[in-house]
């Protein structure tokens, strides 16, 4: 008989199974008038004298969309009317794909991840992860278990951005992900990791530990990380209490790379191999769309790129499969190309589709999967983990020469007071009293502070008197979810200044073999975000370093107002870190 979940998972979907792939429009804000929100926009685009005295040059381009957002949209919006339907799909058995597709800058970033600035502009990650969980929660007839892999492709190269094992400081130095075909045709992305989260916050750590790999370990020529394509997916397995019967489904968030076209760059070198493989892969991608959406299609082209591949069963047939176009509508970065791929992709999915929307690629309905195969597939991954740690043992990864090695670890010694991890754990936990202080103190209703929570001891302090009444108990409450939050800020910061370690020793190298002479004092900035971090005085005296000036540390200094500091913790808040970079200057 059926149970009461599994019927409400089967008239979603039969819903399901009727979608077709759904193309939004995003439009990022700009200075000019914003465009009126509506399912089809039109871009005139004035013929450019420059290009010759006959243009033949089309001038205006209409597209259609399923929607299209203005530039006022907030990221709840997007989340509610593109990313909740798609959650709701996987929930019910169902994989699912949404990817950003754009111009570079045109916010793909900020639409999949979020913006750094405000809590507000957390992406749909974060409010997905969220979401799935609080329905987790409030679902008490099924046990969730929820895994998360984070892959980079770079130049038809995979990368797992969640291994933690290793301090990457470039892409190659990030384990290479490759992909297997079984017999059946199934595929096996081999090193990729699944990291379990067992909560919201385990799992936002992980597109934080994920998003800091993106970012530490540059492509060559690009300091942003913007020439590869993302995928984070988060893998749901459900099961009845005592069954041995296991469901699965998938949810994939894309965040591709930048649409530029070749001819329009104007590049040369690394970066047009870059945008070469973008292109193509792009291009490979609309290819897989449109012929699922072709009836009686027999071949879907999906071996064409690493892209199509990975995400071979999460598109079309009964996965739900959602584009969302991003555009930045000034003259110079009209891209008709993404809108045009846009409305091409909702023709061929609209046009060609039969009731039961694109043809079904055989690998998107629920999997169950029984204990069995769940043991056997266990087997396999520890078999791989094997092979990866015997890999691991015969590689040791770079090498710094014994001088620099010696130098790098005398530096690292000598400044351990200032440089260590639980110093800066310390530095943090004393700036989030302060915080928490202030935070609290200028929103407590009474003109009166309370007590506990100004007091600069107050994060861990006794639990308030009865006398206190309920506001002291809400007080209380607000303060431990405060804290909370900030011991997780602790945490990611403590990963980011592991990461930076990392980068120092690799800058310090560098930088020794440009500037290293006797008697030269330098200054190491550690910048976050552009905020300064750690800051040191230090001189050489030798080729050792011999001797340090600590200098004042903004955090703990005094300078600084507490709407910087507050800017500082926000920033963090928001788990889109971005990496710490280094900067070594002589005096
Ligand atoms: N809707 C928006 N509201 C506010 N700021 C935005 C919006 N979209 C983008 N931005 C800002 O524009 C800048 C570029 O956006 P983003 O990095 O998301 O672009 P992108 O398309 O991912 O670029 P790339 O291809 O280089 O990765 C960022 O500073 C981002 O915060």
């Amino acid at each position: 008989m059926e149970s009461p979940a599994d019927s409400a998972a089967s008239s979603q979907r039969r819903d399901t199974v009727k979608q077709k792939i759904q193309i939004f429009g995003r439009i990022k804000p700009s200075k000019k008038p914003s465009a009126k929100p509506g399912a089809s926009l039109e871009f005139v685009v004035p013929k450019d004298l420059a290009d010759g005295f006959v243009n033949n040059k089309k001038e205006c381009y209409r597209f259609r969309f399923q929607k299209v957002f203005d530039q006022t949209v907030k990221q709840e919006e997007i989340f509610q009317n593109i990313a909740k339907p798609v959650a709701d799909s996987v929930l019910a058995g169902y994989n699912g794909t949404i990817f950003a597709y754009g111009q570079t800058g045109s916010g793909k970033t900020f639409t999949i991840t979020g913006g750094a600035e405000r809590y507000s502009d957390r992406g749909i990650i974060p409010r997905t992860l969220s979401y799935l969980f609080d329905c987790f929660s409030q679902d008490s007839s099924m046990i969730y278990t929820t895994n998360i892999s984070y892959l980079e492709i770079y130049n038809e190269l995979g990368y797992d951005l969640l291994d933690s094992r290793r301090e990457a400081s470039r892409l190659e130095d990030l384990p290479r992900v490759s992909i297997m075909e079984d017999a059946d045709q199934n595929i096996h992305l081999r090193n990729l990791s699944l990291q379990q989260a067992g909560n919201e916050e385990e799992a936002l750590n992980l597109l934080f530990l994920g998003d800091t790999n993106r970012m530490i370990a540059e492509t060559p020529m690009n300091q942003a990380s913007t020439r590869s394509h993302c995928v984070f997916t988060m893998h749901l397995c459900r099961r009845e209490p005592g069954s041995a019967t296991v469901r699965r489904s998938k949810l994939h968030l894309v965040d591709l790379a930048g649409s530029d076209r070749v001819s329009k760059t104007g590049l040369y070198g690394q970066q047009l191999t870059e945008a070469k493989y973008i292109n193509l892969s792009l291009h490979y991608l609309e290819q897989v769309i449109i012929a699922l959406s072709e009836k009686n299609r027999s071949h879907i082209p999906y071996r064409n790129s690493m892209l199509t591949s990975v995400l071979r069963d999460s598109l079309g047939g009964n996965c739900m499969t959602t584009m969302i176009a991003t555009m930045a509508i000034d003259k110079r970065n009209v891209d008709v190309s993404t809108t045009s791929t846009g409305t091409r992709l909702k023709q061929s999915a609209a046009g060609t589709a039969d009731e039961n929307g694109i043809q079904d690629n055989h690998h998107s309905a629920e999997q169950v999967i029984t204990l069995k195969e769940t043991l056997s597939q266990r087997d396999n991954e520890i078999s791989i983990l094997r092979n990866k740690n015997k890999q691991k043992q015969t590689n040791p990864g770079p090498q710094l020469s014994m001088g620099q090695q010696e130098a790098f670890e005398t530096f690292m010694k000598d400044h351990d007071d200032h440089l260590t991890i639980d110093d800066n754990k310390n530095l943090l936990k004393q700036r989030s009293r302060q915080l928490t202080s202030h935070n609290v103190s200028t929103r407590t209703p009474s003109s009166e502070p309370c007590p506990h929570v100004c007091s600069t001891a107050g994060v861990t302090g006794s639990p308030p008197e009865a006398e206190e009444g309920e506001d002291a108990l809400e007080e209380t409450l607000c303060r431990q979810i405060t804290q909370e939050k900030q011991s997780t800020e602790i945490e990611h910061l403590q990963l980011l200044l592991e990461k930076t370690k990392v980068k120092i020793q690799r800058d310090f190298r560098q930088w020794w073999s440009h500037w290293g002479a006797p008697h030269v004092e330098v200054t190491l900035l550690i910048i976050h975000k552009h905020l300064i971090i750690d800051h040191f005085n230090l001189q050489f005296s030798s080729f050792r370093c011999t001797r340090l000036t600590p200098s004042s540390i903004p955090l703990t200094g005094d300078q600084q107002t507490d709407a910087d500091i507050m800017a500082f913790i926000r920033a963090r808040q928001n788990l889109l870190h971005r990496t710490g970079n280094c900067t070594w200057s002589n005096h």
